[in-house]
């Protein structure tokens, strides 16, 4: 088996089909173990399942706090012992327990340039805000939250004529370029993360991440 990932999502699960398509097209040298949503309505589950992925729901609702759902996703993520954990819109925030043992190999992409706009809605923050740049941000996952080293990041620029919608179309299709890459770097041993900051090849990345550029 290639290097085993488990992907956990809440939604329609575009990410993930990027990590599917790059993956079958033996871009990324990565097996998908398991997909898992907390929402049973998440279309990225019909992604999974049309993938021959193995798929399983766990509804935050049905627990009695946060750390018992953490307590059993965390169960449900270990039966496949995976190299890495990439949360792909997974929309919960996680406890102190579960980052601290995942921690080094857990990602999360932030729909933000980070540290700017942290937490959610960050599209039309971004407008609100007036903003001329907006962008995207692949991270690892720490427990305070969208504070993790970040690994790679890149850039949009705000138009006048922009919404959340617009916005939001040109920034998921830069997630769908960085977020395989991140992942490739990390299956293939070159991303690594010691003491809260991230390396690339051996070399701490800096504080923002590497800037990706667009090949024009
Ligand atoms: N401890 C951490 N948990 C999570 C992180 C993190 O960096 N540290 N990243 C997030 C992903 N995320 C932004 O990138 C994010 C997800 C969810 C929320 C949030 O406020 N969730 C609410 C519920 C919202 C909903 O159900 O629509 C909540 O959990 O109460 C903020 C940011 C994943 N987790
Ligand atoms: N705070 C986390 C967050 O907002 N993540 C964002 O959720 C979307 C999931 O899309 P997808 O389900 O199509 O991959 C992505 O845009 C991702 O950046």
């Amino acid at each position: 088996m290639s290097f085993p990932i488990v992907v956990l999502i809440s939604g329609s699960g575009s990410n993930l089909q990027a990590l599917i398509d790059q993956s079958l097209q033996g871009v990324l040298n990565v097996t998908i173990s398991a997909v898992i949503s907390n929402k049973a309505d998440a279309y990225g589950l019909e992604r999974a399942k049309e993938a021959g992925i193995p798929t399983h729901v766990l509804n935050h609702k049905s627990y009695g706090s946060r750390e018992e759902f953490d307590t059993a996703l965390q169960s449900t993520i270990d039966r496949y012992h995976p190299k890495l954990v990439v949360l792909a819109g997974f929309m919960r925030i996680l406890t102190e327990d579960f980052t601290r043992h995942y921690e080094g190999r857990m990602l999360n992409i932030h729909p933000s340039l980070l540290p700017k706009f942290k937490g959610l809605n960050t599209h039309q923050r971004v407008i609100d805000a007036k903003e001329t740049e907006h962008g995207v941000s692949v991270h690892f996952v720490s427990a305070e939250l969208d504070a993790g080293a970040v690994v790679v990041q890149a850039r949009t620029p705000v138009e006048p004529s922009d919404n959340a919608k617009t916005l939001a179309e040109r920034v998921h299709k830069l997630e769908h370029i960085i977020y395989p890459l991140a992942v490739k770097w990390f299956s293939e041993e070159r991303l690594t993360h010691q003491d809260k900051y991230a390396f690339l090849d051996g070399q701490k990345l800096p504080v923002n991440g590497l800037d990706y550029q667009e090949k024009t």
